[in-house]
């Protein structure tokens, strides 16, 4: 079975490499934006995409430059691959890139939302979205997330009790994140017993992305037990002790003033549920097993968290400081270490629908011209990875965002084309809390532990998953052997 599907894959590879010498004959590079050329109209692009988002851009990159127009099937896409281009579309008002289309899609591929979406979108923009943009603002974080650090440190060592086996990877760097944020943001009446749904859902959205979800079962199933959950939850008469948590009441009283707590409210928190977990988590797995298979930027965080872990006089107490506090030159490695995985795994974004014909106006005084009805289509990752920008771009360079003189309420990226959090007027909201928490879960796990690989375990890089779309997935799940450092600092 196994070689079964080694030869599968080396038959796609190999062709698409004859499509891709083929179609090379049939380039005209006197157009601006030069068009990808295609023999299907656009499907044999499409089955390309789907089939490996990030190989197939990188060829068409390689073959077109930065700024090029593709056909995906019906889909007519411009894609930008350069930081400058990426800030005019970031910065192009909503009367001419839609912003929408994206929100539909996630709306649609998480929580299966097929009707009314334009009434849940509205909710979702006018409600929700401004209150993440309070209260995960700098200002208001502390606040927000008072007993983060705790409760995760309890969550950790729940799931670490057991030394004798091995662990996931995946889920030591998820799960216990998974708890303590919902737990802060919803009350203690969120099922938090949802991670492995949530999880398995998760998983399969580059298939549903993609349209090809073969085994579809396990995933719908997740779906359905997720929104049964979400409903109850939403369902609750009283708040009880959410009432003075600034989102969970909030949140509630916006469903129950929209009148939504029935099966479409469950969509609408599935889908916000997804954005509030999705990208950290894949963050917090990424950034744990590059630092893994880096033992010199492991060692030099390592020795920062120590040295911070000292200053506070203790991992507890660090635990209690507020992000404030934690947004300080002391934690300046580990901050690189984050900004430096977000840049390797975010993929794409600033995904726009034009509504009308006009000129995409750009610094360098060209223009590239949109006609209505085309998607834009960031290439985070070409940009990321753009040698001319970023030395050995394709290596975890765990001090790259260290250079630099530390700047508080700043994402320490400054002077670099930086396009992980999106931009402009939808720049993502919940940028600080994500970084904040990634910190708190590397902060505890290189203080309490040492890592060695399981047995069976292929080492600590994983490979990427190749239908990775949006950010990277993992293909594989890393297992480890934990041994804690120093029993008398917490471990049961
Ligand atoms: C490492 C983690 C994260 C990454 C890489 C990330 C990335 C992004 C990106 C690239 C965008 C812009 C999309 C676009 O312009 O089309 C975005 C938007 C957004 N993000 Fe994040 N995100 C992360 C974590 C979070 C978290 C924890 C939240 C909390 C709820 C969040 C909430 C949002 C919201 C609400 C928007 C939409 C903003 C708008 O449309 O006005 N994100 N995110």
């Amino acid at each position: 079975m196994f070689s079964f599907i080694l030869a599968g894959a080396y038959i796609l590879r190999k062709l698409a490499n004859i499509t891709a010498n083929i179609y090379s004959c049939f380039f005209d590079a006197s157009s601006f934006p030069p068009q990808m050329p295609s023999l299907l109209a656009g499907y044999d692009n499409g089955l390309l995409f789907v089939l490996n988002p990030c190989a197939f851009l990188s060829r068409c990159q390689q073959q077109c430059g930065p700024i090029y127009r593709v056909s995906l099937g019906s889909l007519r896409l411009v894609v930008v691959s350069s930081g400058d281009v990426m800030s005019s579309v970031f910065s192009t008002s909503s009367q001419l890139l839609r912003h929408d289309p994206a929100h539909q899609e996630v709306f649609y591929v998480v929580a299966g939302v097929k009707t009314n979406y334009a009434y849940l979108y509205e909710i979702m923009i006018r409600d929700l979205y401004p209150l993440v943009d309070r209260g995960f603002s700098p200002r208001s974080l502390g606040q927000t997330m008072q007993t983060f650090g705790p409760m995760l440190l309890s969550g950790i060592k729940n799931l670490t009790r057991d030394h004798s086996k091995s662990i996931s990877l995946v889920q030591l760097t998820n799960e216990p994140l998974y708890t303590a944020t919902n737990l802060i943001i919803f009350g203690s009446a969120f099922p938090t017993d949802t991670y492995k749904d949530f999880q398995t859902l998760n998983k399969s959205i580059p298939y549903r992305i993609g349209r090809t979800l073969l085994n579809y079962w396990p995933s719908y199933a997740a779906r359905m037990r997720l929104l049964k959950s979400l409903r109850d939850y939403l369902q609750r008469e009283e708040v009880n002790d959410s009432d003075n948590r600034f989102f969970g009441v909030k949140a509630m009283q916006a469903f129950k003033d929209n009148n939504i707590q029935s099966l479409e409210g469950a969509r609408l928190a599935l889908a916000f549920l997804w954005t509030l977990h999705a990208n950290t988590m894949s963050n917090s797995f990424f950034s744990l097993s590059f630092l893994l298979g880096d033992p010199n930027g492991f060692a030099r965080v390592r020795a920062e968290i120590d040295s911070a872990v000292e200053k506070f006089g203790s991992l507890e107490a660090l635990l209690q400081a507020s992000p404030d506090e934690l947004d300080d030159p002391s934690f300046m490695l580990v901050t690189s270490a984050i900004m430096e995985t977000t840049r390797l795994t975010v993929l794409h974004t600033g995904v726009r629908e034009a509504n009308c014909d006009f000129d995409l106006n750009l610094k360098d005084g060209k223009m590239i011209p949109i006609k209505k009805g085309e998607y834009v289509f960031g290439d985070v990752h070409a940009a990321h990875t753009d040698g001319t920008v970023f030395s050995d771009p394709e290596t975890f360079v765990v001090d790259r965002f260290a250079q630099q003189p530390y700047r508080r309420k700043h994402l320490q990226t400054d002077g670099y084309p930086f396009h992980s959090f999106g931009g402009g007027r939808h720049v993502c909201k919940g940028r600080w809390l994500a970084v904040y928490e990634i910190k708190v879960v590397l902060i505890i796990l290189l203080h309490l532990f040492d890592f060695n690989p399981a047995e069976n375990s292929v080492g600590f890089l994983p490979r990427v998953h190749p239908r990775s779309n949006g950010v990277m997935h993992t293909e594989d799940d890393i297992f480890v052997r934990l041994s804690p450092r120093q029993a008398e600092k917490g471990l049961p």
